[in-house]
């Protein structure tokens, strides 16, 4: 009837990479390092929906060996896991996502980003809540060294 989901991701700026969270392109002197696009957002919200369908992780169905994902879209990834996600006959009910970074300041781009992965996901805004918090410049996130970010799912049977 239910299923919930949580992910969990992490990805290192660097230099000459956008940065690139819940597919929007946000203005930085940094974007973050990964074999893919590197969007933590996404990659977190797509592997909390694996979680609640009991399908693995990100890493298991688009493996970082993989020359195809290279430089991916994971505005795709996530799409195709939300695929499986209603072939397995589930809708959503909820998704509450938490960005930890020091910056960029997340404030001006949460509109956009929750109007994205609405898009994506094909379900109304109401149903997505993003935030964004800093660590009080502790810890790697404190030290602008990258980003983090969680999701929680709630899936229900269509
Ligand atoms: N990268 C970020 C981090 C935080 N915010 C916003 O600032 C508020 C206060 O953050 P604290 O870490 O001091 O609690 C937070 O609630 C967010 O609204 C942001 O926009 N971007
Ligand atoms: C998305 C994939 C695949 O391109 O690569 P990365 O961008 O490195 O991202 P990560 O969060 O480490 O997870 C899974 C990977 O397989």
């Amino acid at each position: 009837m239910f299923r919930i989901g949580q992910g969990f991701d992490v990805h290192q700026f660097a230099t000459d990479r956008p940065c690139i969270i819940g597919g929007i392109t946000i203005p930085y002197e940094k974007g973050l390092l990964g074999h893919s696009d590197a969007d933590v957002l996404l990659h977190t919200i797509a592997d909390a929906c694996l979680g609640a369908i009991s399908e693995g992780d990100i890493g298991k169905h688009f493996p970082d060996t993989d020359p195809q994902f290279k430089d991916a879209d994971s505005q795709i990834l996530l799409q195709h896991v939300w695929k499986m996600v209603e072939e397995k006959g589930y809708k959503l009910g909820n998704l509450d996502c938490t960005i930890i970074a020091q910056a960029p300041k997340m404030a001006p781009h949460i509109s956009k980003i929750v109007e994205n992965i609405a898009r994506l996901l094909q379900v109304d805004t109401d149903q997505i809540n993003v935030k964004a918090t800093t660590t009080e410049q502790l810890g790697f996130t404190g030290r602008k060294e990258g980003i983090a970010a969680q999701a929680v799912v709630l899936l229900m049977k269509k």
